[in-house]
């Protein structure tokens, strides 16, 4: 992340943006994609300034691991196949950063159109661009989800229960309950009531709207609403008489408004990409061992592992769905067999839009030298193309010993902190457990 600041919430994140259910093997997308089977289309508005992380850029475009947080709020609503397009309203000055960002992480649905000077006049410049669809296979949409383009964590099941309530309803929005008692004060800074805090909810995002209340809310609102206006869904209220229905979502929902709140959503997005990995043995019983070992050390530290002898046939699955792999070798065996996952891959294209960890764990019996005298240097070149490609290579050397037991934690310990902190600086380090 390109910048400071301290982490919050411990929470287990939504994940869009950083895989889909699908991909996990999990997914409740088929109930999604049958209720969901009128057009829905989401605009995106990312035309602010961010003034209150108090950084240059503005917030939607600040990096983690290689990639803008907008890309990852894209790739929440990408994912999804029941949604059509995607609208993003960006500020003339970000226009080329924004087509930088899309042709980089290969978004589809996405069109650009210009924001306006404050957040509904950039919703509303999206809401007029769906009602000029120019593309004859993606027509005027049912239903228009919109979604803070700073806020990344939108799960596919959540998106589901808003449309569907919109297309019911006519409006449909995200609450939370309040953190904080919401009090009114005096002009000279006194209290002058408070509010009962059970009786209010937070207004998040994202809300979805039908096309016919969402266009003609905008089409009656005032200068003064497109001024100081911050809630679609009292639009829907005041100048189409739709009673918005209200869904309480997950705290993951929230926005991205301070500079501490980019540090959170790395941290949530290495969480979640941290949660397994995948163990390629080569089938030599030394290395099952060692891999059977690691995986009981590793649960304690809240990781799966999958074990498998190659990534060939049944196990190529892994490489859809791992971000992290461990390849154990054993004895004189060298690079090669990292060598082959860099190619596999490669092949999958895996690596576009997280960096892959890949860890060469050498383990040598008493007898022999640790590993090769080439090995350092082999494994820091080869780390150093690779991280080019976002995979990111890391080594770690295990001797056979009296103190197994321990050595074995070292190794669970330093591979899932290679993995959690997914750190540029430590590719091609060698390290020893
Ligand atoms: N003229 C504007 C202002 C805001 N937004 C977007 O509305 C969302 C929520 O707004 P907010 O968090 O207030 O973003 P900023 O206005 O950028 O932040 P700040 O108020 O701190 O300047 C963001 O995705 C932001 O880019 C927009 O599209 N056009
Ligand atoms: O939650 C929201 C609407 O319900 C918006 O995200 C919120 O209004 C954005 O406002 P601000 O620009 O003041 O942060």
């Amino acid at each position: 992340m390109n910048t400071q600041g301290d982490n919050c919430e411990p929470h287990r994140p939504a994940h869009p943006g950083i895989f889909t259910m699908r991909e996990a093997g999990k997914s409740d997308h088929h109930s999604a994609e049958r209720c969901v089977d009128f057009p829905v289309s989401v605009v995106l508005p990312a035309g602010g300034t961010g003034e209150r992380t108090g950084l240059q850029t503005p917030k939607q475009f600040c990096t983690f691991l290689g990639r803008p947080l907008i890309s990852y709020t894209i790739q929440a609503f990408e994912s999804v196949p029941w949604i059509q397009s995607i609208v993003v309203a960006v500020a003339k000055e970000n226009m080329d950063l924004m087509m930088d960002v899309i042709q980089r992480f290969k978004h589809r649905k996405v069109r650009v159109v210009p924001g306006g000077s404050t957040r509904h006049r950039s919703i509303c410049n999206g809401v007029l661009a769906l009602g000029e669809e120019e593309r004859p296979a993606v027509g005027r949409p049912k239903v228009v989800i919109i979604h803070d383009a700073v806020r990344p964590f939108v799960e596919e099941d959540f998106l589901c229960k808003i449309a569907m309530a919109a297309k019911e309803q006519g409006a449909a929005g995200a609450i939370r309950p309040l953190v904080s008692t919401v009090i009114a004060t005096t002009s000279e800074g006194y209290l002058d009531h408070s509010l009962e805090r059970a009786k209010y909810r937070a207004s998040e995002m994202p809300q979805g709207f039908t096309y016919d209340v969402i266009s003609q809310a905008y089409q009656r609102c005032s200068e003064s609403d497109f001024e100081f206006g911050t809630e679609c869904l009292h639009l829907a209220l005041q100048y189409c008489g739709t009673n918005a229905k209200l869904i309480e979502g997950p705290p993951t929902l929230w926005k991205v408004t301070y500079k501490r709140d980019l540090a959170a959503a790395e941290s949530i997005i290495k969480e979640t990409l941290s949660r397994s990995a995948c163990v390629i043995t080569g089938g030599l019983a030394e290395a099952v061992n060692l891999a059977d070992a690691l995986r009981k050390a590793v649960s304690a530290l809240d990781m799966e592992l999958d074990v498998v002898p190659d990534l060939m046939g049944d196990n190529a699955r892994c490489l859809l769905k791992e971000w992290n792999f461990i390849q154990v070798s054993v004895s004189d065996s060298c690079l090669s067999e990292v060598e082959a996952i860099l190619v596999a891959l490669e092949a999958e294209n895996r690596a576009l839009l997280h960096p892959v960890v890949v860890i060469w764990v050498h383990f040598s019996r008493t007898d022999e030298l640790p590993v090769s005298e080439r090995a350092p240097t082999a494994i820091m070149e080869l780390a150093s193309t690779a991280k080019h490609r976002n995979i990111l290579i890391y080594g770690i050397q295990l001797k056979q010993s009296k103190h197994w037991e321990r050595s074995v934690s070292r190794v669970a310990e330093i591979a899932s902190a290679l993995i959690r902190e997914r750190s540029p600086a430590l590719v091609g380090q060698l390290l020893q457990a």
